[in-house]
């Protein structure tokens, strides 16, 4: 059981919103002046992976403050209680286990009296046979031809991590084509089977529940057409694999279940791409290279069970969130990657994030007072600068950015990284330092600009700065180093749900939407009028019923 502390009724908390006022009259710039170690203070290193916290609202006390805050709500267990295997998703009645999946064999982790470790790397052996066999060619489809291309038909946490990694591990992937199909519009599926040949191509149904309906259409869909093109049912064994809980509805599918790579309920789909759901990635990048992204969360889970809070990087990162959301009112979390290969590092994490945090209801079943979790929103630089940073920089919001770069490129092309770099390092030091109405003026007077034209301009051309960010260095992207900064953000989100006294690992949320969508379903059947629904829900029925 997890403890149930409400946060704002703590001694930490108190403090925390008298200290609050004097920081809040605080300028960066000034925390910086005071304070010549505030970088060595306020930056961790781990492996190859710097976090520089520094340029956040904070000092001495602020972190310390923060620090009890995490000891009155008892983190501590809720740490302990997670890597021990506690029932601690309450809602659900389930283990929360994804640190399993990434734990060396030899570990233990029980779950009823059973080790989960060993049945963790018997998985893993099927997959690391499995993408040998793939990769290498020497698994035939029907005609006897190998496999070229994968289509990975998912959705949420069954496309979103696999589509992230393998996407942001390009570099180190081999022939395979991959394609990942998820949404339920039937351009998503018709689209991608034109560029495969039912000869050679695999398809991976991937799904815990095995009945999300949009998996299932999109599944039954690409069964019709590769069956349309000549193959016969036999033929379904060597095109088709699952990666699933359910074994019963994979067989009633028709796949296989020696073609079924199994996951367990103790995964929640958000955190499954170390599972079974990870097999993609590891038919892209080979499995040796999924082993080093499993090594690299493994370490950043050593990591957070076992460093004290003030070093322990998803706990200071977490605390320093809730900070932002609790006491200045942030209601976003930007996270920017200056690297190409993540650009859906943040769309990934709009699921991580929104979807674990998106509660209002304590681990009390009480409504609660105070906001949970962020926003979670961004693309990959430069091109957000050129797109949404004016508001960073000059609009009325308060929004604490993650920037995310690798110090070597994958693709070191000419000059290209030292201008990428360039814009990563200005951009925090911009939204720290601003600009004065000083410095304005003298830079228009400069231009030789005239007095008068001076005064009008010069307001809008101010930064006020004093704007938060954090800033991750990795040396290199890597398999092992993009394991390890998704556990930490993975960690991040548990330490905020703790501290908002909530329940991150269940997702009731998604279901009111699939209920009413299967209900209104049969009402497009024929062509009557509807006036079961409110006025605006029959109105836009009817109109599709009139335009169809
Ligand atoms: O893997 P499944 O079972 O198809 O679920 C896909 C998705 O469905 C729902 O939207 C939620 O439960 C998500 O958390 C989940 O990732």
């Amino acid at each position: 059981m997890l403890p149930t502390v409400n946060f704002t009724e703590t001694a930490a908390y108190k403090y925390l919103a008298d200290h609050f006022i004097s920081i809040n009259e605080k300028n960066l710039k000034q925390l910086f002046a005071e304070d010549d170690g505030r970088f060595e203070k306020f930056s961790l290193l781990f492996e190859d992976i710097l976090v520089d916290y520094s340029k956040n609202r904070i000092d001495d006390t602020t972190i310390a403050l923060l620090i009890q805050l995490a000891r009155e709500c008892k983190l501590d267990d809720a740490i302990k209680a997670m890597f021990e295997g506690d029932k601690i998703n309450q809602t659900e009645g389930r283990e929360v286990l994804h640190v399993a999946l990434r734990a060396p064999a030899g570990a233990e982790i029980l779950v009823n009296g059973k080790n989960v470790v060993e049945d963790v790397h018997a998985v893993l052996a099927k997959m690391e046979k499995f993408s040998n066999a793939i990769i290498s060619g020497e698994w035939k489809g029907y005609t006897g031809k190998a496999i070229t291309d994968v289509v990975n038909i998912g959705i949420g946490g069954s496309d979103l991590g696999p589509v992230m990694v393998t996407e942001s591990l390009k570099a180190y992937k081999n022939h395979l084509k991959m394609h990942f199909v998820s949404n339920i519009d039937g351009t998503h599926i018709a689209e991608t089977l034109k560029l495969v040949d039912p000869e050679t191509t695999l398809f991976l149904i991937a799904s815990k529940t095995f009945t999300t309906q949009e998996t299932m259409t999109n599944a039954n869909s690409a069964r019709t057409w590769f069956l349309d093109k000549g193959a016969a049912q036999e033929d379904i064994a060597k095109h088709f694999a699952a990666l699933s809980t359910n074994s019963k509805d994979v067989a009633a599918f028709g796949i296989d279940t020696a073609n079924m790579f199994e996951f367990w309920d103790w995964v929640g789909g958000r955190y499954s791409l170390w599972s079974a759901i990870g097999l993609p990635i590891s038919l892209s990048i080979g499995f040796d290279n999924f082993k080093e992204l499993l090594a690299g969360a493994h370490a950043a889970d050593e990591h957070f069970e076992t460093a004290e809070f003030e070093i322990n990087i998803p706990v200071i990162l977490g605390l320093i969130g809730v900070w932002y959301i609790n006491f200045f009112d942030a209601e976003t979390q930007a996270i920017l990657p200056y690297d190409q290969y993540m650009h859906r590092f943040a769309a990934y994490f709009q699921q991580g994030d929104m979807e674990s945090n998106g509660k209002h209801v304590d681990r009390n079943g009480k409504e609660i007072s105070y906001e949970t979790g962020p926003v979670i929103w961004g693309e990959p630089g430069t091109n957000g600068q050129h797109a949404f940073y004016q508001l960073i920089h000059q609009g009325t919001r308060l929004i604490p950015c993650d920037f995310i770069a690798p110090a070597q490129s994958l693709n070191p092309l000419g000059d290209h990284h030292p201008i990428l770099l360039s814009n990563f390092f200005a951009q925090t030091e911009a939204l720290m330092n601003g600009k004065t109405k000083e410095q304005v003026v003298a830079e228009l007077h400069k231009d030789g600009k005239s007095t008068a034209e001076i005064e009008e301009l010069a307001p809008f051309k101010v930064f006020e700065g004093n704007r938060p960010t954090n800033s991750i260095l990795l040396k290199k992207v890597t398999p092992f180093s993009l394991g390890s900064l998704i556990a930490f953000y993975e960690h991040k989100i548990f330490v905020q749900g703790i501290i908002w006294n909530i329940f991150s690992f269940d997702q009731w949320g998604v279901e009111l939407g699939k209920q009413l969508a299967k209900s209104i379903l049969p009402e497009l059947g024929d062509d009557k009028a509807v006036s079961t629904h409110d006025g605006s829900t029959n109105g836009l029925i009817n109109q599709y019923k009139a335009w169809r």
